[in-house]
């Protein structure tokens, strides 16, 4: 088994709304080893970004609170000056958006040179572009040498997501966040950027933690995914098990609302919703709850907890044991599978 890079222990990050804080990340417990990916799936709202965020120190106005000890040392709450040290050189992030990650007025070869400084004061102007316009190459951006002069507007956008990763491994991280990395980009452009975090991954030996709502790049790229939902974990497991033996009720929805792909069950079911906003959470009980009302109350934990329900597999809540979608039937509740 490869070391463990980061170990978060019991993180909960809560913001303040009107006078009280409420917590988006609910104790979440997770480990990310050497050479390996990490996925994050869960609907808009569900707090993965506010994890990513929390690890990286960019909360500025979030309660922090448990533990995330990256390479051993515990970095929650660490002051800028020290976080700066780490953030950007040992582990970095790669931004969903790419144009308000960018500084438009800045050349590229600055942008990636001002990263370079960060971490090695003692860098040459020349030096800094010439590594700039290798790391741009490594990349797949084709004539580096011109782009390094260009500003981000004259780029398109594949080329941008692709400078972002250049500044993301400018200074080889150990562990990488990719957030969204791909939303905005056509198909095509998302394998090769995916490919590209994947060779990065290998050649450094990297911790990956890729954060995404796409059920497919995650079958595509993760070695074990994080579910979450309301703040918190609902169900881990490596990527084979959540794909061929889901449990939760929602991952089980994530998973047979995506049509016709390897891995989706045989009929679609669509569970209604949204995840609700920050300080309308449920705070008791199953937080899934209200999203199958057609479940008898019985069947929840009152203080859900994580289960092991075989070996590295965690299920929240015991409604996983009793679930069934309305349209199935009976033989395929008691079984909890479907059929076409
Ligand atoms: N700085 C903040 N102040 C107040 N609430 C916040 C802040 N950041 C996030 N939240 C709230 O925390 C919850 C989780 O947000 P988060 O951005 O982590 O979700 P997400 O799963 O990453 O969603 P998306 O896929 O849309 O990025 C949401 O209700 C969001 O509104």
């Amino acid at each position: 088994m490869s070391h463990e890079l980061l170990e978060i222990k019991n993180l909960s990050t809560s913001f303040q709304i009107d006078e009280q804080y409420y917590a988006a990340v609910d104790d979440v417990t997770l480990t990310v080893h050497e050479n390996e990916v990490l996925a994050i799936v869960g609907e808009s709202g569900s707090g993965k970004s506010a994890t990513a965020f929390s690890i990286m120190g960019l909360h500025s106005r979030g309660k922090i609170e448990g533990e995330i000890l990256f390479q051993g040392n515990d970095i929650a709450n660490l002051p800028p000056s020290k976080l700066n040290k780490i953030r950007g050189k040992d582990m970095s992030m790669i931004f969903q958006d790419p144009l308000t990650a960018l500084n438009p007025l800045m050349e590229i070869g600055d942008q990636i040179g001002e990263v370079l400084l960060l971490h090695n004061k003692n860098m040459s102007k020349s030096k800094r572009r010439e590594y700039a316009a290798e790391l741009l190459g490594r990349v797949g951006i084709p004539r580096p040498d011109r782009v390094v002069e260009q500003f981000p507007h004259e780029l398109s956008g594949g080329m941008r997501q692709r400078v972002i990763i250049a500044i993301a491994i400018a200074n080889q991280p150990k562990l990488l966040i990719a957030d969204e990395p791909t939303t905005a980009l056509d198909v095509t452009i998302q394998a090769q950027i995916l490919d590209l975090i994947r060779e990065l991954k290998d050649d450094l030996n990297s911790g990956v933690i890729l954060i995404t709502h796409d059920l497919g790049v995650v079958a595509e790229m993760a070695d074990r995914v994080a579910v979450m939902y309301a703040g918190q974990i609902v169900e881990e497991a490596d990527v084979e098990s959540i794909f061929v033996n889901p449990q939760h009720p929602y991952t089980r929805s994530l998973l047979s609302s995506i049509p016709a792909t390897e891995y989706a069950q045989d009929r679609l079911h669509v569970i209604q919703g949204i995840v609700p906003s920050l300080k309308n959470l449920p705070r008791e009980g199953c937080r899934f709850k209200e999203r199958i009302p057609w479940m008898d109350d019985s069947v929840h934990e009152d203080h859900p907890e994580l289960h092991e329900v075989s070996d590295n597999h965690f299920v929240r809540c015991t409604c996983y044991q009793h679930f069934y979608f309305p349209d199935e039937n009976k033989e395929e509740q008691a079984n909890g599978v479907t059929e076409g």
